[in-house]
Order: C-alpha cells, then sequence, then structure tokens
C-alpha cells in the first residue's frame, strides 16, 4: 500500500476530472490517507502562519500560562509538554489548540445541553508577543476552511451524490424542505499548532501515540519543513512514514466520517515518531473539519448512499473501532465531543463542568 497524492487541479479540467475522482475513489476506500497537491490555499498564506511558529512557541512561560487550556470551558488554549497522553504514554510534544473564531452560544439562547459550551472564543497570544498572529491564523483558518468544503464537493462526486449534499451541515445552505434536518449551527473547525522537539532517545519518542481521529469529520494536515515523523498503519499491520512533500497537505477521515459511511472509509490509525537526538524541531498543523455539534451521526449517515454503506458490509468484516456512535449517548456529534475532551482533559472538566459531569462521561461503558 502506498499513499496517493491526487493532484486536485485536475478538478477544474473537464478531460482531467474523471481520473482525478477515480483516484479519490481508491484514496477514500482503499487507503483512507492521502495526499493533496495544488490545492488552491497560496503557499503564503501558509507560511505566514509557520514562519510565526518558533515565536510563537518561544513566548514567555507567563505568557503561556494565560493562555492555559485550564482557562477555557471550550478546551481552547495552551497545553505543556507532555501534558497529554495516548495509549498510557505522554505525547512529547506542545500544541496550541485554535478553532473557529466564535462567540459562546450557551448563555443567552435555549441551548439546554452541556455540549453547547464547548462552543466559543480562542485564546490568542498577546499581540505584542507574536505581532501579526492572529491575522495570520484567521487567513489560515479560512483557506484551510474553503479548501475543506471544497474538497467534500470532490468526495460527494465520487460517492456519486449530488454536489453541495453535505452543505447544509456547515451553514452554507439550507436542508432541502424534503429533509428533516437542517438549521444546524454551522460547525467551529478545530486547529492544532503543533512543535515535536528533538528527543534524547535513539529511535525517538512518542510523539503522538498510535490514535484516530475523534475532533471531526475531515483532517487536512499541514507538515512544516521537512522533518519526518508521521506515520500511518496499512491494512497489513505494517507502519508506513508520511514523509512531507512541500505545499501539500495530508488528508485523513475522523471517527465520524467512519461511522456515517459504515466504515467504507476508515478512520485510519496514525501516530508520530519524535524528531531524534540530531534532529530539527517538527511543527505540524491539523485542521479538523467539524460537525453541528446537534447532529447525530445516524443523521449523516442518511446522506451517505446505500451504494458506499453497504461497501464494508459485502467485505463482511465488521465496523469495530467506532462502536461509541452506535451507543445512543453519544450518538451526537456534542456529546462524543463532549466525552473525548472530558476524558482527554480532567482538570479542565472539573473546573468548567463539575464533579457529576465528569462521572457521567468517564463512567466505564
Ligand atoms: O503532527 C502530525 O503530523 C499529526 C498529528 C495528529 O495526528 C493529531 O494531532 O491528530
Ligand atoms: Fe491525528
Amino acid at each position: 500500500m502506498s499513499i496517493p497524492i491526487l493532484n486536485l487541479s485536475w478538478a477544474s479540467d473537464p478531460t482531467l476530472k474523471p481520473g482525478l475522482l477515480q483516484h479519490l475513489k481508491a484514496a477514500l476506500f482503499d487507503v483512507g490517507f492521502l495526499y493533496i497537491t495544488n490545492h488552491g490555499v497560496e503557499q503564503q498564506t501558509i507560511d505566514n502562519l509557520t514562519d510565526l511558529l518558533p515565536d510563537l512557541f518561544a513566548i514567555c512561560p507567563e505568557d503561556k500560562a494565560k493562555m492555559s487550556k485550564l482557562n477555557s470551558p471550550h478546551f481552547l488554549g495552551y497545553s505543556g509538554f507532555a501534558e497529554e497522553r495516548t495509549i498510557g504514554k505522554p505525547d512529547l510534544r506542545e500544541q496550541f489548540d485554535l478553532a473557529t473564531e466564535l462567540p459562546v452560544v450557551y448563555h443567552d439562547r435555549d441551548f439546554s445541553k452541556l455540549y453547547w459550551r464547548l462552543r466559543g472564543p480562542n485564546q490568542f497570544p498577546p499581540e505584542d508577543a507574536v505581532p501579526t498572529f492572529r491575522r495570520a491564523f484567521t487567513e489560515y483558518h479560512d483557506a484551510v476552511q474553503e479548501l475543506s468544503y471544497r474538497f467534500v464537493h470532490l468526495v460527494e462526486e465520487a460517492f456519486g451524490i449530488p454536489v453541495g449534499t453535505f452543505d447544509h451541515f456547515f451553514g452554507r445552505q439550507a436542508a432541502k424542505a424534503s429533509q428533516q434536518t437542517g438549521d444546524f449551527l454551522p460547525p467551529q473547525h478545530r486547529i492544532k499548532l503543533l512543535r515535536y522537539p528533538p528527543s534524547d532517545q535513539e529511535d525517538g519518542g512518542q510523539g503522538v501515540g498510535a490514535h484516530k481521529d475523534s475532533s471531526g469529520w475531515l483532517t487536512f494536515l499541514y507538515q512544516v519543513g521537512d522533518e519526518p515523523g508521521l506515520e500511518v498503519l496499512s491494512s497489513t499491520g505494517k507502519w508506513l512514514p508520511v514523509r512531507p512533500i512541500k505545499g501539500s497537505f495530508v488528508v485523513n477521515f475522523g471517527n465520524a466520517f467512519d461511522a456515517a459511511t459504515e466504515g467504507a472509509v476508515k478512520a485510519t490509525i496514525h501516530r508520530v515518531i519524535s524528531p531524534g537526538p540530531r534532529s530539527n524541531v517538527r511543527y505540524s498543523i491539523p485542521f479538523f473539519q467539524g460537525l453541528p455539534l446537534d447532529m447525530s451521526v445516524s443523521e449523516v449517515r442518511n446522506y451517505v448512499p446505500e451504494s458506499v454503506r453497504r461497501m464494508r458490509r459485502e467485505t463482511g468484516r465488521t465496523n469495530d473501532e467506532t462502536q461509541s456512535f452506535l451507543d445512543p449517548r453519544w450518538d451526537s456529534l456534542g456529546e462524543s465531543q463532549l466525552r473525548k475532551w472530558i476524558r482527554s482533559h480532567k482538570d479542565v472538566a472539573l473546573k468548567h463542568y463539575g464533579q457529576e459531569a465528569v462521572n457521567y462521561y468517564t463512567a466505564a461503558d
């Protein structure tokens, strides 16, 4: 298995587009991981943000503390080196979690569900500490958001459903009158700015442990520079390197997408090995495309054609890893997101959601 590279500029050439869609189908259904090049996001927009990363991570500890995730019921802000764990081991990275800049909604509308508190504004670094950061971040966010919507249109074509079928998930058009769903509050997308310092272990260390993405629908990852480390688990059980290709994004699929397609498009397992002792710092920026918090995966599934959903069933393999969406308690995106955040950040959860919520969301299944 190798990781396909799709040239998105083929989408605007009628003679090349059928080939692109063919490649996309193979990438979606056979691999679940791909690179995209000529994707339409200006290199300058990317560089304006990536050039600031060394300065951002070099802000003083007091400024980092002021941006701590502990301040944020939305789990947005700074987490220090090795503070998060995956599969029981610390991840040797430092990160800023950001998102689409949105106001809180739970104060002034009838949003009775606790998960609405996930939605809210960013904590930005002080403007004098990293001048132009907010502008560079916002431009990057807007450009990748636009790419993500464009890419979803190609996925619709690959699925053989009308272009725009998923638009109302993103507040881009009302659902058709005949359909029950619609009027969702447009989602908040999440962006992590990640820094992996060189490890003192010869074989690197756990940059981030093996996982599937649970924060969104599709992930668009930008790997800064040439430092390797990202690996994806192939269907034969081998770890394949996903080396940076200058200017490309890596696309992969989150648990919700896997569940919505009944496993036809897999949420692949991936990990990052930290740079070794003589390597450079590695930076990367995943963009997790969100879905409306009050939408349920079963609703999303209604828009995915039967021809796609039966693919996994026909292979005879069960859809093992997305069981949590099958539990009615976690079927909505909001419930599953809140559960995930509370489980991974108990300190933030206790402070902003209280012991009762922590007990509820962390109880064994
Ligand atoms: O840093 C990377 O290349 C990947 C990060 C990742 O998989 C994640 O944060 O979900
Ligand atoms: Fe990931």
